[in-house]
């Protein structure tokens, strides 16, 4: 049996958007003298929405509600003028949103970028229709590993969570697979290693996109 839809993880999956986040929050941070980081460093605070992001770049001592919520509204301001200069699709993506949309699959994205930031990066560097739902993160709802964004996909799209499989690059991205009861399938080419994915209880690991064709029939 064929499972009936995918839902992607956004940032680090589809889209690698690791510059454009974290020199937004370098400006953001450096503006306010705090101290700036690496773009690789930055792998490992995002994921977790853009106030986690905030709060993991300030100093330990200095995470206090003024100094958080005043970097995250310029991360946001810097991010909203910045968010497509040097994003990119990953290599493979395009042909394997392709290969599922002709097996029948579904497809949509569950992110935890905020919601309007996802449907922007969305509708630049995809073509319309891709995605039969695309949800980024909302205050009203809460954000990944809770599975109530997973559930509103499934729901929405008259599916059951075990007929899912959830493709994403973190931890995070493996617990939401797995609190949604879909299969967990760990995309080696984002953010994070695959021991982390391991550790998070990752069904299946892949390196390139492609390889997700493999693990569609159950
Ligand atoms: O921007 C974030 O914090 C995470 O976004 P993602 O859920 O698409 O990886």
């Amino acid at each position: 049996m064929q499972y009936k839809a995918v839902i992607f993880d956004l940032d680090g999956t589809l889209l690698n958007t690791l510059d454009d986040l974290a020199d937004s929050a370098n400006r953001a941070l450096a503006a306010r003298g705090f101290p700036t980081y690496t773009v690789d460093e930055y792998k490992y605070f995002i994921g977790d929405g853009a106030e986690m992001l905030v709060r993991r770049a300030l100093p330990e001592g200095a995470r206090d509600d003024a100094a958080v919520f005043g970097v995250l509204d310029a991360f946001k301001e810097d991010y909203s003028r910045n968010w497509n200069v040097k994003t990119r699709i990953y290599e493979g993506v395009n042909d394997l949103l392709s290969a599922v949309e002709g097996l029948g699959v579904r497809k949509a994205i569950l992110s935890n970028k905020p919601h309007e930031y996802t449907l922007l990066c969305v509708e630049e560097y995809f073509a319309p229709g891709t995605f039969e739902m695309v949800l980024g993160m909302r205050p009203e709802v809460p954000k990944k590993p809770d599975p109530a964004g997973a559930f509103e996909i499934v729901q929405s799209l008259s599916l059951k969570p075990e007929e899912c499989v959830f493709l994403g690059d973190s931890s995070t991205d493996i617990h939401t697979a797995k609190n949604a009861n879909m299969l967990a399938v760990g995309a080696l080419w984002g953010f994070r290693t695959a021991d982390e994915l391991t550790q998070a209880g990752a069904q299946v690991e892949i390196r390139t996109p492609m390889e997700l064709m493999n693990h569609l029939k159950r």
